[in-house]
Formats: structure tokens, C-alpha cells, sequence
């Protein structure tokens, strides 16, 4: 841990403290000779060691809140796949595709940083250049539970859209199969795995009806880790009641339904106005 002070050109004096491994920065200023104050506002008491003291006991303070916030059970239910890569995982991805010239920036969107909803669906298109063999799922999928984990989380609902790859010969069965093997090898991890086979609704009726089918085949082969399907993808492509069959089939098969519909505003015209009912 390192603290030093500094001066700024207002005149005040700042005393930072920083600790790598928490990557964390504070500081505190003394205004002339008047009162000293973190950057919040608050007032420290004065004296270099008794600042230092203060200096401390904040930054233990705030990594025993990151420990209280992670030692918190939780439960996880919406956490798709390849929408949950850490910077780490990328990285490693990135490493092993450098003929991509696949860059961070493009894999993910920055604390403050605005994007249309096409080019937040752009970075997920980019993530699965990355993610197309059978190595690459296996390694995400057993990070992403590996991390979920470590936060805190306890049960665990991770949701996929099978995707087959020609070139690394990946077919949307091994996929899936891909991504319950950590779960199912992995029992020392104090976490409940579920999985959610995903629709991706931009891909129609045709592709949802066979994903459902896989997902049915699952069901009842893969010990209680496939318990449903789930409807995403780009909520401007296509409409909801096309795949309305297929989420009809699912449910009398037994899978549990979890839906992302009506996230965009249309004008809705009477005649195109329907009521999705799943009985
Ligand atoms: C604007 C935005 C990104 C909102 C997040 N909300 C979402 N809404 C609909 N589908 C999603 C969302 N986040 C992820 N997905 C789906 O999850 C896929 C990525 O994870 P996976 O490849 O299925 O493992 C995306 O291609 C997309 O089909």
C-alpha cells in the first residue's frame, strides 16, 4: 500500500492512498490552516499520523464493505452467457484469436458510456466471434460460474443461445452440452446451477421450434440442470406472437418460460394488437 502526500495548485493538500489490490484512491484535503476534509466533504481530524490513521481505517472500511457485499448470498436469475464475460476471460479469448484484431472496447461498454440499442447488440456479435469452439464455451461458461460464485451467488440461472460454427465444427447440441459439463463436473462449488436454453428471436419460427425441441431433449437428460427456454435477442426484430407455437410446445413439455418481450415501443394499430396468451 502506498500513501503519499502532494500539493495542488489550489493549495490544497492532498494525502492519497493507494492500495493495488483494491485499485482504490482516497484522499483528503487541508485547506490552509483550517480544517482538513475527504473528498466527500466530511471533516478528519488533524495531524499527519492521525490523518494517516483515518486514511487506513477508510480504506479497510471499504474493502470490509466489497467482503459484506460479496459474502452475501444471492441468487442470480437473469445472466446471459456470453453477456457475463469478465474482462479477464476476454482477454484471455482475445490472446488466443489475434487475427481477429478483436480490441477491448468493442467487447464491452464503459461505466457511463452510451449506446444505441443496435450497438449493444453489435458487442454481442463481436463476443461470439470470440466464443466458437468447444474450448472457448467450456472456458466461459466455467469462469463465468467460477465468478458468479466467488460474488456471493448461490443459485445460479445461466441462459445460452445454442450457436453452431462450421469452421470449428461446433453443432447447437454440443453446445449445450458444453455448457452444463462444468456444471455437472464441477460439485465443490457451493453454487445451484439451472440453465435456460435461449431463442434468439431474430433467428424465426423454424430455428425456435427446433431450439425448443433440443431444449425438451435436455430436460430430460441432463439431471435438472435444463429447466427452461428463454426468448431474446434484438427486441426489434420480428414479433413476439411468431414464436408463439414454439413457446406453446415448450410449456406443455414442461420447460419453464422466461421472456423478454415488448422492451421497444411500437405504434400498435388494432389490427396488429395481439394478446399473448400461453395457457
Ligand atoms: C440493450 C441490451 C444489450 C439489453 C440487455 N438485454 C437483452 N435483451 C435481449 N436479449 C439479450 C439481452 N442481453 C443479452 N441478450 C441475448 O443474449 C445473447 C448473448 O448471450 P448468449 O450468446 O445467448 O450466451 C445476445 O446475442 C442476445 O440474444
Amino acid at each position: 500500500m502506498g500513501i503519499y502526500f502532494y500539493n495542488q495548485g489550489n493549495g490544497g493538500r492532498y494525502l492519497r492512498c493507494t492500495d493495488l489490490s483494491v485499485t482504490q484512491k482516497c484522499s483528503l484535503k487541508t485547506e490552509g490552516k483550517g480544517t482538513t476534509r475527504y473528498d466527500d466533504g466530511r471533516t478528519a481530524t488533524q495531524g499527519t499520523n492521525s490523518l494517516l490513521i483515518e486514511l487506513l481505517l477508510i480504506l479497510l472500511m471499504d474493502n470490509e464493505a466489497d467482503a459484506f457485499y460479496e459474502g452475501l448470498p444471492k441468487v442470480e436469475l437473469h445472466a446471459h452467457l456470453n453477456g457475463s464475460v469478465s474482462f479477464q476471460t476476454i482477454e484471455k479469448l482475445i490472446r488466443r484469436k489475434p487475427q481477429l484484431n478483436i480490441e477491448h472496447s468493442m467487447t464491452a461498454i464503459g461505466k457511463g458510456q452510451r449506446r444505441t440499442l443496435d450497438e449493444c447488440f453489435q458487442v454481442f456479435k463481436v463476443i461470439h466471434q470470440l466464443v466458437d469452439s468447444e474450448e472457448d464455451i467450456f472456458m466461459v461458461a466455467t469462469d463465468v460460474i467460477k465468478e458468479f460464485a466467488a460474488d456471493g451467488v448461490k443459485y445460479l440461472e445461466l441462459r445460452s443461445t445454442p450457436r453452431e460454427e462450421t469452421t470449428t465444427g461446433l453443432t447447437k447440441r454440443r453446445y449445450i452440452e458444453t455448457v452444463i459439463k462444468y456444471s455437472k463436473l464441477c460439485t465443490l462449488t457451493l453454487i445451484i446451477k439451472r440453465f435456460l436454453v435461449a431463442i434468439d428471436r431474430r433467428n424465426g419460427s423454424q430455428v425456435a421450434m427446433e431450439t425448443v425441441q433440443l431444449a425438451e431433449e435436455f430436460l430430460l437428460s441432463s439431471d435438472g440442470l435444463v429447466i427452461g427456454i428463454d426468448l431474446s435477442g434484438d427486441p426489434t426484430v420480428g414479433h413476439g406472437r411468431d414464436l408463439l407455437s414454439a413457446l406453446q410446445k415448450a410449456k406443455d413439455s414442461g420447460l419453464k418460460l422466461s421472456l423478454h418481450l415488448s422492451e421497444v415501443c411500437f405504434i400498435i394499430h388494432s389490427h396488429t394488437n395481439t394478446t399473448i396468451k400461453l395457457t
